[in-house]
């Protein structure tokens, strides 16, 4: 499930150090980096006129390789800097390139348009007017590249430190960072690319790619294949979204045990009215029960206080949504037993641990540490995170998500994963990408009951 490592900005710099200590030359890692980023450009514009805007640091450095080489090529290149060039690698770079060199802030659009201003590097925003000139020239282009960075990002945050216009693709050199993943930074750009520049790089944190799921053993029986209690409450939608997703999962049987009168949902799906919350403890005895999911549809009352009580109780593996998270977050973190899965969206994450420090993925990880569940921080920008201080991050995933009854499909498949795997952070990650696949799979305008009826094929795709 490794989509390939994403790199703070200090970690990038300590990979790259690592490279100059085992002898790679500092120029010369600036040229492949300027020409892997070139051949990238050259594939989307061939011959079109090009201006690449190049900076002061490094990724101007990285401007001038790509201009030097698209030049050379045959494209008409002009490139506009801001003021000159502050390092060794770029000062050679810009003296490599030996052409003109127009104002940024007076340079025509043309029709390809390569932002090299900033990349890791940028500590603060760009000045309005700069900012401004960026966005005209880059809407003004038919093709636009951003290079490692679009210039005004906040790379390991994903933050916008000032306005970033929206590129065609963003070139990734050597490593995913936080922006390429979190938004808003990484709604600016339409394609990301990741281009090698032979450094080696690792992270506990990655970029979350798809699964490889198995089909049940030969002997497999509904129990072998992992069995999941849905602990609902009064209103019966959620509950039976979770469990439905929970049956196409790939878990061998489902139980659930609410209060809807009279008891709808699938057939396959074991529904029992459970009146009175002591009734949960009794049901949720049995020592085939792999993983409780409590939350979607449960209630926030007193009755809904008790039901969660008793599923926590159990003694199962537990995943925690919607309002079982809410319940928690006026206990506090430290009431969440270890090994569960919490699946909260950003309202839910404040409540359950505060306003953390750092990115996304740095408060995903900080939560999951203190509370000792993986996390899966949802979002456009959904992060799993794991106590051991494993992360994915998941992005690309359909808009149309912003629907209700979403979050109780993604429990559901949590659990159902959880039943399977027994592995708490692999089905996490298993289960988002099953969701963010279904969504693909659904197309615009669906509802989370759509969901349900793509999710063999979501599955099928991954056997
Ligand atoms: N690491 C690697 O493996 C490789 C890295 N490579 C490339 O290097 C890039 C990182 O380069 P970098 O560190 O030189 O930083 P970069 O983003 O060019 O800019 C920093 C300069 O801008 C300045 N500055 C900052 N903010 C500002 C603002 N708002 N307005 C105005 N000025 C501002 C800042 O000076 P300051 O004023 O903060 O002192 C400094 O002078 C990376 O993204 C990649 O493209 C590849 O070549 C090879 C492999
Ligand atoms: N803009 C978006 N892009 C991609 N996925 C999204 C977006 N908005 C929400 N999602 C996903 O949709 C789901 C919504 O869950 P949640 O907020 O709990 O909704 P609900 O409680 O109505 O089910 C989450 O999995 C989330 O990651
Ligand atoms: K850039």
């Amino acid at each position: 499930m490794n989509g390939g490592p994403i790199l703070t900005a200090a970690e990038m710099r300590a990979a790259e150090q690592a490279a100059f200590d085992a002898g790679v030359d500092d120029y010369a890692l600036m040229e492949t980096a300027g020409a892997a980023a070139a051949e990238i450009i050259w594939r989307a514009g061939h011959k079109r006129d090009a201006l690449i805007l190049c900076g002061p640091g490094n990724n101007g450095g990285d401007g001038y390789v790509i201009a030097r080489i698209l030049r050379d090529r045959g494209v008409p290149v002009r490139v506009a800097a801001l003021g000159a060039s502050r390092t060794l690698s770029g000062q050679r770079a810009r003296a490599a390139w030996g052409g003109p060199i127009e104002d940024m802030m007076r340079a025509a659009p043309a029709t390809q348009l390569v932002d090299a201003l900033f990349g890791t590097g940028l500590t603060r925003g760009l000045d309005d007017a700069v900012a401004a000139r960026l966005c005209v020239l880059a809407g003004a282009a038919a093709i636009s590249h951003a290079v490692d960075v679009p210039s005004g990002v906040d790379s390991d945050s994903g933050a916008m430190l000032s306005a970033v216009p929206r590129f065609g693709t963003c070139i990734a050199l050597g490593a995913y960072k936080p922006a390429h993943l979190l938004q808003p930074a990484a709604g600016r750009s339409g394609r990301l690319v990741l281009a090698d520049i032979g450094i080696a790089v690792s992270s506990a944190v990655h970029r979350l790619c798809a699964p490889i799921l198995s089909t049940p053993a030969a002997d497999a029986h509904k129990y072998t294949r992992g069995l999941v209690a849905v602990v609902g409450g009064a209103m019966p939608g959620a509950s039976l979204l979770a469990s439905i997703a929970a049956a196409h999962s790939g878990a061998g049987s489902v139980r659930r045990f609410a209060i809807d009168r009279p008891i709808v949902g699938p057939h396959a799906v074991v529904n029992r009215r459970i009146e009175a919350p002591e009734g949960i403890g009794e049901a949720l005895a049995d020592e085939r029960i792999d993983v409780v999911l409590v939350g979607p549809g449960l209630g926030r009352d007193a009755d809904g206080r008790a039901r969660l009580a008793a599923a926590m109780d159990a003694g199962h593996a537990l995943v925690l949504d919607a309002d079982a998270l809410t319940l928690l977050g006026e206990e506090g973190a430290r009431a969440i037993p270890a090994g569960a899965i919490l699946t909260p969206h950003e309202g839910e994450f404040q409540r359950l641990f505060g306003d953390l420090p750092g990115s996304k993925i740095d408060r995903a990880l900080a939560a999951a540490r203190r509370s000792g569940a993986v996390m899966v921080y949802k979002g456009a920008d959904s992060v799993i995170a794991a106590p051991d201080g494993r992360a994915a991050v998941a992005s690309g995933a359909s808009p149309w998500l912003s629907t209700a009854g979403t979050g109780d499909v993604l429990a559901g498949l949590c659990a159902g994963r959880l039943a399977v795997t027994g592995d708490p952070f692999r089905a996490a990650c298993e289960a988002v990408w099953l969701h963010g696949e279904a969504a693909r799979r659904a197309g615009p305008a669906f509802v989370a009951d759509d969901l349900l009826g793509v999710l063999p094929a979501a599955i099928a795709a991954r056997l």
